[in-house]
C-alpha cells in the first residue's frame, strides 16, 4: 500500500516535466468504445484507449508509429494513461495492443539513446524505469495481445503483463535481443525474464539476443498463448474473464507477493542503475554500434 502510494507520488513528479504540452486525443466512440453506455475513447496522440465500462476492461492501443519505438513521450503517455485506468475504479483489467500493423514494439527508442546529452540520458532512463515498475506492479490485470513483432524493451513491456497472447505469424518474433546490438540487458529486465521463463533459458536466450518465433516463444514460455492473428484480441478477451473472475483483492495480493522482490531490487538500485546506464550508453564504443544498429534499420530499406 505505502509503496503503491509512493510509487505515485513519484510518477506524478517524474512525469510533470515530460507531460507538458500533451494533448488529450478527442473521444469518440464505437463499438470497442462500449458504446452502448455511452463511455468514449480516450487517450493521448500515442496511447489510444477504448473503454468497455461493462467489462470492467480497458483496451489500450499503442500508436506510435512507425514501429512503436518507446521515445519519452511514449513512455510518457502510456503512463498517463495506466495511471488515469488505475484511479478508474471502473477498470480492472487492461488489454495492451498496438496499432500499428505488424508491430507491438521496437523496443526503447534507439534515437534517444544516441548522440544526446548525459542529462537527457538521465531523464529517459528514468522513464524506462518508471514505466517497467509501474506495468509491472499494476494492480490491474494486464493482458498483453501481441500482434507483431515484439524485440529487446517491446518483449519487456509485454512480459511486465500478466498473460501474453501472440498471434501466429513466423514474422512475430519475441525477445531480449539487445547482445545483438552491442548492449547488455539490464539485471531488471533480466530478472524479469528469469521470473518468466527461468534461469537457464533465460541465460541462453540473452547472450544470443534470441528472437523467438511463436512456436519457439510458447515452448520456452515467454508467451503463454499462441493463436490465429485474427483471434488475438478474443483470445485475450476470454482470458481476461477468467482473470477477472478471481477474487481481486486476492489476486492482486498475490501478484505483489510475486513480484514485489523484483521491483524492490531496482527500486534500491535506482539512482546506481541509472548511473550505470549513463555511463555504458556515453562510451564511445556503444554509441558507435548503435548508430551503425540505426544505419543497418535505414539501410534495410534501399
Ligand atoms: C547498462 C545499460 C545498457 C543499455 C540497455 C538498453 C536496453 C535496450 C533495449 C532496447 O529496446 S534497444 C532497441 C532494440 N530494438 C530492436 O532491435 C528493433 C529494431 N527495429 C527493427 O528490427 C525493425 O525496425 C522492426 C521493428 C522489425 C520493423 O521493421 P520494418 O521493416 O517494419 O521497419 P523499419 O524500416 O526497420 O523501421 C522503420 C523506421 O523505424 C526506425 N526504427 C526501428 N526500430 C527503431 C527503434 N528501436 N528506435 C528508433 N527507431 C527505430 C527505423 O530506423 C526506420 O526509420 P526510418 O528509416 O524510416 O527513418
Amino acid at each position: 500500500m505505502a509503496l503503491a502510494v509512493g510509487m505515485r507520488v513519484l510518477t506524478r513528479a517524474l512525469l510533470r516535466p515530460w507531460a507538458r504540452g500533451l494533448r488529450v486525443a478527442p473521444g469518440r466512440t464505437g463499438p470497442a468504445a462500449g458504446g452502448g453506455d455511452g463511455m468514449r475513447c480516450f487517450g493521448s496522440p500515442r496511447v489510444l484507449v477504448e473503454p468497455d465500462p461493462a467489462a470492467g476492461v480497458a483496451v489500450v492501443k499503442m500508436r506510435n508509429p512507425p514501429v512503436n519505438s518507446l521515445s519519452l513521450e511514449f513512455l510518457t503517455e502510456l503512463l498517463i494513461s495506466l495511471e488515469k485506468l488505475e484511479n478508474d475504479k471502473t477498470f480492472h483489467g487492461i488489454i495492451l495492443t498496438s496499432d500499428c500493423p505488424g508491430i507491438f514494439s521496437a523496443g526503447l527508442d534507439l534515437t534517444e539513446m544516441c548522440g544526446r546529452k548525459p542529462e537527457h540520458y538521465v531523464e529517459y532512463w528514468k522513464a524506462v524505469q518508471e514505466t517497467w515498475l509501474r506495468f509491472y506492479l499494476s494492480n490491474l490485470v494486464v493482458i498483453a495481445a501481441i500482434n507483431g513483432v515484439s524485440p529487446a524493451g517491446g518483449c519487456l513491456l509485454s512480459l511486465t503483463c500478466d498473460y501474453r497472447v501472440l498471434a501466429n505469424n513466423p514474422k512475430y518474433t519475441i525477445g531480449l535481443n539487445e547482445t545483438l546490438l552491442g548492449i547488455v540487458a539490464p539485471f531488471w529486465f533480466k530478472d524479469t525474464m528469469v521470473n518468466t521463463i527461468g534461469h537457464r533459458a533465460t541465460e541462453r536466450a540473452l547472450q544470443l539476443g534470441l528472437l523467438f518465433p511463436p512456436a519457439e516463444a510458447l515452448r520456452v514460455g515467454v508467451v503463454d498463448q499462441v493463436v490465429p492473428e485474427d483471434q488475438v484480441q478474443s483470445t485475450a478477451r476470454s482470458v481476461m474473464a477468467q482473470w477477472l473472475a478471481i477474487p481481486d483483492h486476492a489476486r492482486q495480493l498475490t501478484k505483489t507477493l510475486m513480484r514485489k522482490p523484483t521491483a524492490d531490487r531496482l527500486l534500491t538500485e535506482r539512482d546506481a542503475d541509472i548511473q550505470t546506464f549513463v555511463r555504458f550508453i556515453c562510451r564511445d564504443s556503444v554509441q558507435k554500434s548503435l548508430h551503425a544498429y540505426l544505419e543497418k534499420l535505414k539501410q534495410k530499406k534501399g
